[in-house]
């Protein structure tokens, strides 16, 4: 069987570096390019690159996406930054190019996309729920994708279970005390050398609290899910978003 010739975009950066080496090690698939800033993206083509995996910086990651799916190049997008109007613009670009897929995925690491379910089947118990993200200074940006992401899924659950706004009597304080508003869930960020990528969801009711704590200790954790993103979607016209769309998790 042929491999899958891909090709890693940031591939000069923490995560980017650590791709490289994945895609190199997998039997399955061949590193078609590796480029960082200022390398030229049609490289892509003449070196028949099937799959790019993005991981560069949320002002880059818009372009780069553009040129692949305008090429016929499937994708798997780590880089962050994703708003409605953003995921709009991508499915507006697949539509012209119908067989192509697209992979976002806020988080690679399997412990946070379950973080992210298991704090989906909580939410509905608690009165209360907030989000604490940490990671390394050299973080772009904040709060976390998978936070906002989190949190998103987080306030969803809530609203379907019919719950009302979350208990709070702060009427006076610092600004930014009490964290960032994602549809009425705080989210809290901490950027302290030595971490690499963490969260926890913290959920709490009457007499007791529910902590869900993911620790990615290193980049590799992000690896076995991007290989899977980079497998599932040339198989997967359009837009995915999230790998748990990949991942059989109710089985
Ligand atoms: N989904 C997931 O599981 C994960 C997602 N991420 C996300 O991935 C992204 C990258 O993170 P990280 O590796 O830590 O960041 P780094 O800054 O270490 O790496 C980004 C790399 O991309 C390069 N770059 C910038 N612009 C471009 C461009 N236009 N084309 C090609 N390369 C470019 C940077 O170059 P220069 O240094 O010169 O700017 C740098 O080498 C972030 O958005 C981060 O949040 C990170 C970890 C896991
Ligand atoms: O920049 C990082 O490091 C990470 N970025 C992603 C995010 O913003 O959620 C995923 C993970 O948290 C690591």
């Amino acid at each position: 069987m042929s491999k899958l010739r891909v090709a890693v975009l940031g591939s000069e950066g923490r995560m980017g570096s650590e791709a490289v080496r994945a895609v190199e090690a997998a039997d399955d698939m061949e590193l078609a390019a590796a480029l960082d800033r200022d390398d030229s993206l049609e490289a892509l083509r003449g070196a028949g690159t099937q799959v790019a995996v993005d991981l560069t910086h949320p002002d880059a990651v818009m372009g780069n996406l553009e040129h692949c799916v305008r090429n016929g190049i499937h994708c798997v997008v780590g880089t962050t930054g994703w708003t409605d109007e953003r995921l709009e613009t991508v499915r507006g670009w697949l539509d012209g190019s119908p067989g192509t897929g697209v992979l976002i995925a806020p988080n690679f690491g399997i412990g946070a996309v379950l973080t992210m379910r298991f704090a989906q089947q909580a939410a509905r118990f608690f009165e209360s729920a907030e989000v604490v993200e940490l990671h390394h200074p050299g973080k772009a940006d904040a709060p976390s994708g998978t936070a906002v992401r989190t949190a998103q899924i987080i306030a969803g659950a809530r609203e379907e279970a019919g719950l009302p706004d979350q208990p709070d009597a702060t009427s006076t304080g610092l600004e930014g005390a009490r964290g960032a508003d994602v549809d009425g869930v705080p989210v809290h960020a901490v950027r302290l050398r030595g971490l690499v990528a963490h969260q926890e969801v913290l959920l709490g009711g009457e007499g007791e609290t529910l902590t869900i704590r993911h620790d990615s200790l290193h980049r590799s954790s992000f690896m076995p899910g991007v290989l899977l993103g980079v497998r599932r979607v040339v198989s997967t016209p359009g837009l995915t978003f999230g790998l748990e769309h990949f991942l059989d998790l109710d089985r």
